[in-house]
Protein backbone atom coordinates (compact mmCIF):
# COMPACT_ATOMS: atom_id res chain seq x y z
CA UNK A 1 0.00 0.00 0.00
CA UNK A 2 1.10 3.48 -0.90
CA UNK A 3 2.38 6.18 1.86
CA UNK A 4 -0.60 7.91 3.29
CA UNK A 5 -2.18 11.12 1.66
CA UNK A 6 -0.02 14.20 2.74
CA UNK A 7 -1.86 17.61 1.59
CA UNK A 8 0.84 20.09 1.11
CA UNK A 9 -0.88 23.97 0.19
CA UNK A 10 1.80 26.04 -1.74
CA UNK A 11 1.92 29.40 0.14
CA UNK A 12 3.12 30.98 -2.55
CA UNK A 13 -0.49 31.73 -3.24
CA UNK A 14 -0.93 32.99 0.27
CA UNK A 15 -1.29 36.84 0.95
CA UNK A 16 2.52 37.58 1.64
CA UNK A 17 1.00 40.55 3.33
CA UNK A 18 -0.33 38.13 5.87
CA UNK A 19 2.04 35.36 5.63
CA UNK A 20 1.77 34.31 9.44
CA UNK A 21 -2.32 33.94 9.72
CA UNK A 22 -2.65 32.29 6.20
CA UNK A 23 -0.04 29.66 7.71
CA UNK A 24 -1.59 28.78 10.70
CA UNK A 25 -5.15 29.12 9.30
CA UNK A 26 -4.22 26.42 6.52
CA UNK A 27 -3.37 23.99 8.91
CA UNK A 28 -6.62 24.65 11.06
CA UNK A 29 -8.36 23.79 7.73
CA UNK A 30 -6.53 20.75 7.40
CA UNK A 31 -3.51 20.98 5.69
CA UNK A 32 -0.88 18.56 6.70
CA UNK A 33 2.06 20.37 5.75
CA UNK A 34 2.89 24.15 4.26
CA UNK A 35 4.87 23.57 0.80
CA UNK A 36 7.13 26.86 1.08
CA UNK A 37 8.64 27.35 -2.33
CA UNK A 38 11.93 29.06 -1.93
CA UNK A 39 13.58 30.87 -5.46
CA UNK A 40 16.33 32.45 -6.46
CA UNK A 41 15.71 34.52 -9.34
CA UNK A 42 18.70 32.58 -10.95
CA UNK A 43 17.49 28.61 -10.73
CA UNK A 44 14.19 30.00 -11.89
CA UNK A 45 12.85 33.41 -13.35
CA UNK A 46 11.46 34.88 -9.88
CA UNK A 47 11.96 35.44 -6.39
CA UNK A 48 10.20 34.57 -3.37
CA UNK A 49 11.52 34.61 0.50
CA UNK A 50 14.66 33.30 2.28
CA UNK A 51 15.34 32.23 6.13
CA UNK A 52 14.25 34.74 7.71
CA UNK A 53 10.57 34.76 6.51
CA UNK A 54 10.42 31.57 7.02
CA UNK A 55 11.85 32.05 10.75
CA UNK A 56 8.88 34.28 11.17
CA UNK A 57 6.15 31.81 9.86
CA UNK A 58 7.15 29.15 12.48
CA UNK A 59 5.97 31.32 15.01
CA UNK A 60 2.86 31.14 14.08
CA UNK A 61 2.96 26.83 12.86
CA UNK A 62 3.43 24.61 16.38
CA UNK A 63 6.54 22.37 15.18
CA UNK A 64 5.04 18.51 13.60
CA UNK A 65 4.94 16.38 17.21
CA UNK A 66 6.53 13.57 14.63
CA UNK A 67 9.03 13.36 11.69
CA UNK A 68 7.08 14.43 8.84
CA UNK A 69 3.44 15.54 11.04
CA UNK A 70 0.92 17.96 10.68
CA UNK A 71 2.95 21.65 10.49
CA UNK A 72 6.15 20.05 8.83
CA UNK A 73 7.38 22.58 6.74
CA UNK A 74 8.35 21.59 3.49
CA UNK A 75 10.88 23.83 1.39
CA UNK A 76 10.83 23.30 -2.06
CA UNK A 77 14.35 24.93 -2.72
CA UNK A 78 14.16 26.20 -6.38
CA UNK A 79 17.86 28.01 -6.47
CA UNK A 80 21.04 27.17 -7.82
CA UNK A 81 23.12 26.86 -4.72
CA UNK A 82 21.13 24.72 -2.65
CA UNK A 83 23.63 23.27 -0.21
CA UNK A 84 24.38 27.07 0.78
CA UNK A 85 21.37 27.29 2.90
CA UNK A 86 20.80 23.90 4.42
CA UNK A 87 21.89 25.04 7.90
CA UNK A 88 19.88 28.52 7.52
CA UNK A 89 16.88 26.72 6.84
CA UNK A 90 17.07 24.24 9.60
CA UNK A 91 17.50 26.97 12.13
CA UNK A 92 14.64 28.85 10.44
CA UNK A 93 12.18 25.97 11.55
CA UNK A 94 12.23 24.05 8.18
CA UNK A 95 11.43 19.96 8.62
CA UNK A 96 12.21 19.19 4.97
CA UNK A 97 14.18 20.20 2.60
CA UNK A 98 13.88 19.51 -1.21
CA UNK A 99 16.33 20.72 -3.63
CA UNK A 100 16.55 20.17 -7.39
CA UNK A 101 18.29 17.21 -8.99
CA UNK A 102 19.53 19.76 -12.04
CA UNK A 103 20.59 22.55 -9.32
CA UNK A 104 23.56 19.64 -7.60
CA UNK A 105 24.16 18.41 -10.76
CA UNK A 106 25.34 21.21 -12.25
CA UNK A 107 27.14 22.78 -8.75
CA UNK A 108 29.32 19.31 -9.20
CA UNK A 109 30.02 20.04 -12.86
CA UNK A 110 32.92 21.87 -10.76
CA UNK A 111 32.99 25.10 -12.06
CA UNK A 112 34.79 26.15 -8.80
CA UNK A 113 36.69 23.24 -8.10
CA UNK A 114 39.15 24.82 -5.34
CA UNK A 115 35.43 25.67 -3.34
CA UNK A 116 35.83 23.81 -0.40
CA UNK A 117 32.07 23.48 -0.60
CA UNK A 118 31.78 21.92 -3.63
CA UNK A 119 32.54 18.33 -2.52
CA UNK A 120 29.19 17.85 -1.18
CA UNK A 121 27.18 19.04 -3.83
CA UNK A 122 26.41 15.90 -5.82
CA UNK A 123 23.03 14.26 -5.41
CA UNK A 124 23.78 11.32 -2.36
CA UNK A 125 26.33 14.01 -0.56
CA UNK A 126 23.82 16.64 -0.83
CA UNK A 127 21.44 14.12 0.83
CA UNK A 128 23.24 12.85 3.25
CA UNK A 129 24.67 16.82 4.60
CA UNK A 130 20.85 17.35 4.67
CA UNK A 131 20.37 14.39 6.99
CA UNK A 132 23.03 15.31 9.07
CA UNK A 133 22.00 18.75 9.44
CA UNK A 134 18.64 17.25 10.91
CA UNK A 135 16.14 17.28 8.04
CA UNK A 136 14.46 15.11 5.82
CA UNK A 137 15.72 15.14 2.29
CA UNK A 138 13.93 15.47 -0.90
CA UNK A 139 15.18 15.55 -4.61
CA UNK A 140 12.70 17.11 -6.95
CA UNK A 141 13.34 17.25 -11.34
CA UNK A 142 11.77 19.62 -13.40
CA UNK A 143 9.83 18.05 -16.25
CA UNK A 144 12.58 18.05 -19.04
CA UNK A 145 15.03 15.80 -16.51
CA UNK A 146 13.83 11.88 -16.55
CA UNK A 147 13.48 9.82 -13.92
CA UNK A 148 16.03 7.04 -13.93
CA UNK A 149 18.83 10.04 -13.20
CA UNK A 150 17.36 9.27 -9.62
CA UNK A 151 17.64 5.16 -9.46
CA UNK A 152 21.79 6.03 -8.07
CA UNK A 153 20.08 7.88 -5.02
CA UNK A 154 17.22 5.79 -4.35
CA UNK A 155 19.23 2.49 -4.93
CA UNK A 156 22.04 4.07 -2.48
CA UNK A 157 23.07 0.89 0.11
CA UNK A 158 23.75 3.40 2.69
CA UNK A 159 20.69 4.60 4.23
CA UNK A 160 21.66 8.78 5.14
CA UNK A 161 21.88 9.08 1.19
CA UNK A 162 18.40 8.01 -0.18
CA UNK A 163 15.77 10.65 -0.36
CA UNK A 164 12.62 10.72 2.14
CA UNK A 165 11.17 12.37 -0.55
CA UNK A 166 10.53 12.66 -4.47
CA UNK A 167 9.56 15.67 -6.04
CA UNK A 168 8.25 15.44 -9.74
CA UNK A 169 7.23 18.90 -10.91
CA UNK A 170 4.48 18.99 -12.99
CA UNK A 171 4.81 22.44 -14.56
CA UNK A 172 7.60 24.12 -15.07
CA UNK A 173 9.08 25.71 -11.39
CA UNK A 174 8.95 29.61 -11.20
CA UNK A 175 5.62 30.63 -10.58
CA UNK A 176 2.09 29.33 -9.56
CA UNK A 177 -1.05 29.43 -11.84
CA UNK A 178 0.23 27.55 -14.47
CA UNK A 179 -1.94 24.08 -16.05
CA UNK A 180 -0.64 20.55 -14.69
CA UNK A 181 1.49 18.41 -17.19
CA UNK A 182 -0.44 14.96 -17.50
CA UNK A 183 2.46 13.46 -19.36
CA UNK A 184 4.88 13.60 -16.32
CA UNK A 185 2.15 11.09 -14.58
CA UNK A 186 4.52 7.89 -15.98
CA UNK A 187 7.60 9.16 -13.91
CA UNK A 188 4.71 8.92 -11.09
CA UNK A 189 3.88 5.90 -12.22
CA UNK A 190 7.54 3.99 -12.73
CA UNK A 191 8.38 5.73 -9.25
CA UNK A 192 5.70 3.59 -7.60
CA UNK A 193 5.93 0.56 -9.50
CA UNK A 194 9.71 0.64 -8.55
CA UNK A 195 9.32 2.48 -4.48
CA UNK A 196 6.41 1.33 -2.75
CA UNK A 197 6.82 2.67 0.16
CA UNK A 198 7.97 6.24 -1.30
CA UNK A 199 6.53 9.33 -0.62
CA UNK A 200 6.15 11.21 -4.04
CA UNK A 201 4.85 14.57 -4.26
CA UNK A 202 3.91 16.09 -7.24
CA UNK A 203 3.43 20.04 -7.32
CA UNK A 204 2.01 22.04 -10.45
CA UNK A 205 -1.49 22.67 -11.18
CA UNK A 206 -3.01 20.22 -9.08
CA UNK A 207 -6.63 21.21 -8.26
CA UNK A 208 -9.84 18.79 -7.53
CA UNK A 209 -9.62 18.27 -12.01
CA UNK A 210 -6.17 16.77 -11.82
CA UNK A 211 -6.15 15.06 -8.78
CA UNK A 212 -7.36 12.03 -9.85
CA UNK A 213 -4.48 11.67 -12.47
CA UNK A 214 -1.73 12.00 -10.25
CA UNK A 215 -3.14 9.96 -7.11
CA UNK A 216 -3.97 7.28 -9.95
CA UNK A 217 -0.33 7.00 -10.97
CA UNK A 218 1.09 6.69 -7.74
CA UNK A 219 1.02 10.51 -6.01
CA UNK A 220 0.32 11.00 -2.19
CA UNK A 221 1.85 14.30 -1.64
CA UNK A 222 -0.26 16.63 -3.24
CA UNK A 223 1.07 20.11 -3.76
CA UNK A 224 -1.92 22.85 -4.29
CA UNK A 225 -1.19 26.64 -4.47
CA UNK A 226 -3.91 28.80 -6.08
CA UNK A 227 -6.63 25.93 -5.79
CA UNK A 228 -7.06 25.81 -2.10
CA UNK A 229 -5.62 29.71 -1.67
CA UNK A 230 -8.82 30.85 -4.16
CA UNK A 231 -10.87 28.74 -3.17
CA UNK A 232 -14.16 30.02 -0.93
CA UNK A 233 -13.85 26.85 1.02
CA UNK A 234 -10.17 26.07 1.22
CA UNK A 235 -11.13 23.30 4.17
CA UNK A 236 -13.38 21.63 1.49
CA UNK A 237 -10.71 21.18 -1.05
CA UNK A 238 -8.04 19.82 0.98
CA UNK A 239 -10.56 17.39 2.36
CA UNK A 240 -11.35 16.24 -1.53
CA UNK A 241 -7.59 16.52 -2.35
CA UNK A 242 -7.26 13.50 0.82
CA UNK A 243 -9.82 11.98 -0.37
CA UNK A 244 -9.08 11.60 -3.91
CA UNK A 245 -5.31 9.87 -2.80
CA UNK A 246 -6.76 8.19 -0.06
CA UNK A 247 -9.21 6.24 -2.58
CA UNK A 248 -6.60 4.92 -4.40
CA UNK A 249 -3.99 3.50 -1.53
O1 LIG B 1 6.59 25.24 -7.21
C1 LIG B 1 5.71 25.95 -7.62
C2 LIG B 1 5.98 26.80 -8.78
O2 LIG B 1 7.29 26.63 -9.15
C3 LIG B 1 4.39 26.02 -6.91
O3 LIG B 1 4.45 25.28 -5.72
C4 LIG B 1 3.28 25.48 -7.72
O4 LIG B 1 3.23 25.97 -9.00
C5 LIG B 1 1.96 25.57 -6.98
O5 LIG B 1 1.09 26.45 -7.52
P1 LIG B 1 -0.26 26.01 -8.27
O6 LIG B 1 -0.89 24.94 -7.44
O7 LIG B 1 -1.02 27.27 -8.31
O8 LIG B 1 0.16 25.48 -9.62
Amino acid sequence: MAPPAIIAPSILSADFAALGDACSRTIHQGADWLHIDIMDGHFVPNMTFGAPVVTTIRKHVDRPQTAGGKGTFDCHMMISEPKKWVTSFKGAGCECYTFHYEAAVSSTAATRPQDETSERTNPKDMIRYIHEVGMKAGIAIKPGTPVDVLYDVLDSRSENEVPDMVLVMTVEPGFGGQSFMAEMMPKVQELRKRYPDLNIEVDGGLSEKTVDQAAEAGANVIVAGSAVFGASDPGAVIQRLRDAVERRR
